[in-house]
């Protein structure tokens, strides 16, 4: 069997607020594989954005280690986390972040240069890569002439324009109708069961968590797999 895509081992993470201590992770557990989806339900506070920090190597925990395709990450310099998240993780937040200046397809096309893309492939990319999520005709379009279903969209094909093993997500259909976060969810699967991505997806969607292969919540600080 393949490495898993990521894996947290025994990982903790508290934060102190004047005098308390808040344990945030207490030695969670988590192993996701190529092409899996899993929902992470928590209620708010609970610390799902910390957890998707710690997996995107955005954050360091105080314990514990965090693997990407087998390659352990607590012992890496600033500069290497940041290469690693760059070709292996792709993020997706509840507000798009898009870039207001430029189409959607610059704004797909903008994180492969910054890897080290030619321009061309690039954009031919951004246009199958659009295509694929059925927006091939709104690539010419400003994020303030998208919907917000399309805006979400646009953001998963920028997250994931250089080919990243695992995505992480931090509610991103919070801002959607219901209809609208239907199609976004079913953009985020198609692509995983499509392309061997693996997906945590932070929601509060218990009917679309109920699409993905897994469900995971927090739990006095670890992840414990739901039904
Ligand atoms: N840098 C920080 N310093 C101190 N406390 C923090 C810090 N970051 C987060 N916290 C606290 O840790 C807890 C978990 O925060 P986190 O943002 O991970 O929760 P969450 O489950 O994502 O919540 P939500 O669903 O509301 O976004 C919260 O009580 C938060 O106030």
């Amino acid at each position: 069997m393949n490495a898993p895509v990521l894996k947290l081992n025994r990982v903790s993470r508290h934060y102190r607020e004047g005098d308390a201590r808040l344990d945030i992770l207490v030695d969670a557990d988590l192993a996701l594989e190529a092409g899996q989806t899993v929902a992470l339900i928590a209620p708010s506070g609970a610390g799902k954005s910390t957890l998707l920090h710690i997996a995107g190597l955005l954050e360091r925990p105080d314990e514990g280690e965090v693997s990407i395709k087998n390659a352990p990450t607590s012992g890496m310099s600033d500069d290497e986390r940041t290469r690693l998240r760059r070709v292996a993780i792709g993020f997706v937040y509840q507000f798009h972040h898009l870039l207001p200046e430029f189409t959607a397809l610059e704004n797909v096309v903008l994180p492969q240069i910054i890897a080290g893309l030619d321009r061309k492939i690039a954009a031919d990319r951004a246009q199958q890569l659009l295509d694929y999520l059925r927006l091939g005709a709104r690539a010419d379009h400003r994020p303030a002439e998208l919907s917000g279903g399309e805006q979400q969209r646009v953001a998963i094909a920028r997250a994931v324009a250089n080919g990243p093993d695992l995505l992480l997500a931090d509610e991103p259909t919070g801002n959607l109708d219901p209809r609208t976060s239907e199609h976004v969810f079913d953009t985020l699967l198609r692509l995983a069961r499509g392309s061997g991505l693996a997906a945590l997806v932070a929601t509060h969607n218990l009917d679309l968590a109920k699409q993905m292969d897994r469900r995971v919540t927090l739990r006095d600080g670890q992840l414990i797999e739901i039904e």
